[in-house]
């Protein structure tokens, strides 16, 4: 059955060196008791850890059924004791945080024997050891002879050909010890048992052969045998614990470890709780700058005027040294110099309508065209202008005279590029009133204390005074008429155009349009000033439509052909104020601003190089300058938001790292402890992997609850968070905790816990299962 060859294992330690095994050459036979008897230190225990496959022999054979086991691998020999031996120790090495029945099963378990099989064949053994009545009960309420008896139930649970018994009896007291001689004596009968024993007498009275041991040699065999030849026919099962079994494992031995354990994750979820509320905070904070940088966008657009400012054209050369020149030189200001006027094409228009919509939420584009507005004041028509400047002063500037006149002024608010009214939703709430539908419909913006500025109410043509208030009904539903040109001018025989004293005929014309005033509005956010202007607000599609109907007309056509002189006042005038009186009279196309809204403070970077990109290559003439109000806020508050976001998951990194740090050197007491069991588990047959799984499976149950422990005591923490924030700044609702940040936390803590657990859990796969037996 078994047979030792020429078996050598010396141990070095420093310059002595101990032969544990010297020169050992024996058999033994498929059934027999065998009792090795001799001093201590002799040996015993080596060989027998040798034939169990526990320890390695320098050289020499072991043969199983003729079978050598020189080339056996690491899977070799963990199966050899999983399918063949079974282990008996003089301290009995149960596995205390386990059922009795559970470390009977164990073997049976690393092996993989479907659970009813596993539990079936451990009752029997249990029975069989004559412990019927005590299965149920825990390890630590059994008494020595029970513990031991486990211990051979567990040996044979899985019916092993070999059993190996060191000193079983060592620990007894000599009534219960006869007990145990004899149930080894009767499972002798099935299989091979070698026994280890100090005691002659037990050797003599129950083994069938005794082999003396001295000095790592045999002196005398009671009974030899010699093997016969044998052919190979031994056949090894892998082994294999299931990732379950490891869990379970690892469970139970956390669940005895109760207090510790919740330390543990306690701790190491402190470094998770930092990092959830950071990036909560952080969270919330981004969304607040959000809102308030969307909110900025709304009043701060990027804007292209007929005339910009090319700032790089200022050349800034204020000298300090006198010249002395006897000349004086002619020069242009700087702000002179730095003029640039914009070709807005067509082509730019539609350059600009093209930008991605994703990157913007409006465009507006203003034509500066005229209305001729009139208005029924008490029971007679009379002009009316949206304009916002005062209609008592002396103006005599023709060009603002001209405004005030026909009604250039107000606020243009933008409609989206799919003809949806959302700025105004978005922004402004109807304090009275509807929000506008059509183009003839205008609003009456006011500010946020429902002041409004007095000319803009003059100028409609409502006499009021000063700080005199209003009721919303007076002005909600307000008509004022828009003249075409045709209607509204003559010409006179000198070949001038006049504007018709006839207003209330005016009124009746097709071509006039009555726009009415749907609603008053005011700005929706505290923080944002809006962009309309206190007064009325007209949508951009109405002057296109007044351009429409204007761009025909005799007026525009008269004063094309003469662009020098004026068509009304006969004055000559230079390409500027003629260009101003032409897109005035609705005869040019051309818009006076372009403003452009982009959706975030980052989108506005993409809409700024689309921009300059239409610049590219271009020669100064051509190009269009554009001004970015809001480039002045800069997005410093996002890059801020987000150093300290680094900055302050630095800190709360170094506090996850020492948690780990501290899980490793837990799972490294923990493998201390556990020595014993690393041992037994091997005795069992548990692969190096099977026992890196126990270990790791602990530190994943530890991470993972360290992980969600600190998720959830995060969570918590956000709403004293943020009722203090609440009290402090007045901002609602700060921290908010994403779930999956959540997610990702839980995954870090459980990751990195493994990692600083796997060296250790290795440290305990490598551990030489017969030291580690030896260990107390
Ligand atoms: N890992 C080891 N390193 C060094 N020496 C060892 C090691 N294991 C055992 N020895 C030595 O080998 C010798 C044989 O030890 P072994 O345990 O086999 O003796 P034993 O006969 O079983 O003794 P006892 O009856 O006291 O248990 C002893 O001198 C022991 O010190």
């Amino acid at each position: 059955m078994l047979e030792l060859k020429h078996i050598k294992k010396y141990y070095h330690v420093g310059d002595t060196v101990t032969k544990a095994q010297d020169d050992v050459s024996v058999a033994f036979r498929e059934k027999e008791f065998v009792a090795i008897l001799g001093p201590s230190g002799s040996g015993k225990t080596t060989m027998l850890n040798i034939i169990g496959g526990l320890d390695r022999y320098d050289s020499g054979d072991l043969l199983i059924k003729g079978k050598s086991t020189k080339g056996f691998k690491d899977a070799d020999w963990d199966a050899y004791r999983n399918n063949s031996v079974g282990f008996i120790f003089q301290s009995y090495n149960l596995i205390s945080h386990l059922g009795i029945i559970e470390n009977v099963e164990m073997g049976m378990t690393l092996s993989g024997v479907p659970a009813a099989t596993r539990r079936q064949k451990a009752e029997e053994a249990l029975i069989r050891v004559g412990l019927n009545q005590h299965m149920h009960k825990k390890i630590n309420q059994l008494s020595g002879g029970q513990m031991q008896r486990v211990a051979i139930a567990r040996a044979i649970a899985s019916d092993p050909e070999i059993l190996l018994a060191d000193e079983p009896t060592g620990a007894l007291d000599s009534e219960t010890s006869n007990e145990i001689m004899q149930l080894i004596k009767d499972l002798s009968k099935e299989r091979l048992v070698i026994m280890v024993t100090h005691n002659p007498e037990l050797a003599h009275q129950y083994a069938d052969r005794i082999i003396e041991f001295a000095d790592g040699k045999i002196q005398n065999d009671s009974h030899p045998h010699i093997e016969g030849a044998k052919a190979d026919n031994f056949k090894l099962t892998r082994t294999k614990m299931s990732y379950w079994t490891a869990l379970k494992l690892s469970w139970t031995n956390i669940r005895t470890k109760k207090g510790r354990t919740f330390l543990t994750v306690f701790a190491s979820s402190i470094g998770i709780i930092s990092i959830a509320i950071v990036l909560a905070l952080s969270n919330g904070f981004q969304k607040q700058i959000d809102k308030t940088q969307s909110e900025a966008m709304s009043s701060m657009p990027i804007t292209i005027s007929q005339v910009g400012s090319d700032t790089s054209a200022m050349t800034g050369t204020t000298t300090k040294k006198f010249s002395k020149a006897d000349t004086v030189t002619a020069e242009k200001s700087d702000a002179d110099k730095a003029q640039h006027v914009n070709k807005i094409t067509n082509k730019y228009i539609n350059y600009v309508k093209d930008i991605p919509a994703k990157y913007t939420k409006n465009i507006a584009i203003t034509y500066g065209t005229g209305m001729n507005l009139i208005r029924q004041v008490d029971g007679k028509y009379k002009t009316v202008s949206f304009s916002n400047s005062n209609p008592d002063s002396q103006t005599v500037d023709t060009a603002s005279m001209m405004a005030n006149a026909t009604g250039v002024g107000g606020s243009v608010y933008p409609i989206n590029s799919d003809g949806k009214q959302t700025f105004l939703k978005t922004y402004y709430k109807v304090i009275a009133g509807n929000y506008p539908k059509s183009a003839t419909d205008i609003v009456l913006v006011v500010n946020k204390d429902n002041s409004i500025n007095i000319n803009a109410l003059k100028n409609l043509g409502i006499s009021v005074k000063e700080n005199e208030k209003l009721d919303f009904d007076k002005l909600v539903s307000t008509t004022v008429k828009v003249v075409a040109n045709n209607d509204y001018y003559t010409k006179l025989p000198t070949g001038n155009f006049v504007p018709d004293n006839n207003y209330d005929g005016m009124a009746t014309k097709a071509n006039t349009k009555t726009l009415r005033v749907t609603g008053i509005i005011r700005v929706k956010s505290k923080n944002s000033d809006g962009l309309l202007a206190s007064g009325v607000a007209y949508s951009s599609q109405l002057t296109k439509e007044v351009l429409n109907t204007n761009k025909d007309s005799e007026i525009v056509k008269a004063q094309k052909a003469t662009p020098t002189k004026n068509i009304m006042t006969g004055q000559t005038m230079d390409a500027s104020t003629a260009n101003g009186l032409l897109t005035m009279l609705g005869g040019s196309s051309k818009p006076t601003t372009i403003q452009i809204y982009p959706t975030t403070f980052k989108d506005k970077d993409h809409v700024l190089n689309y921009l300059d990109k239409y610049n590219k290559g271009k020669n100064k003439n051509d190009k269009v300058i554009y001004t970015d109000l809001a480039g002045t806020v800069s997005d410093m508050t996002g890059g801020l938001m987000d150093a300290i976001t680094y900055v302050l998951i630095a800190f709360a990194a170094i506090s996850l790292i020492t948690s780990m740090i501290m899980i490793s050197i837990i799972t490294y007491t923990s493998v201390i402890e556990r020595t014993k069991e690393i041992g037994v588990l091997k005795a069992l047959g548990a692969r190096k992997r099977d026992i890196t799984r126990v270990f790791n499976a602990e530190t994943f149950i530890l991470g993972f609850g360290a992980g969600l422990f600190g998720i959830a005591v995060a969570y918590l923490a956000t709403f004293p968070i943020n009722s203090v924030l609440a009290n402090v700044t007045g901002l609602n609702g700060v921290a908010v905790l994403n779930p999956m940040h959540a997610i990702v936390l839980v995954l870090v803590s459980t990751v990195l816990t493994i990692l600083g657990g796997h060296i250790p859990a290795r440290m305990a796969a490598k551990k030489d299962a017969a030291i580690a037996l030896r260990s107390e």
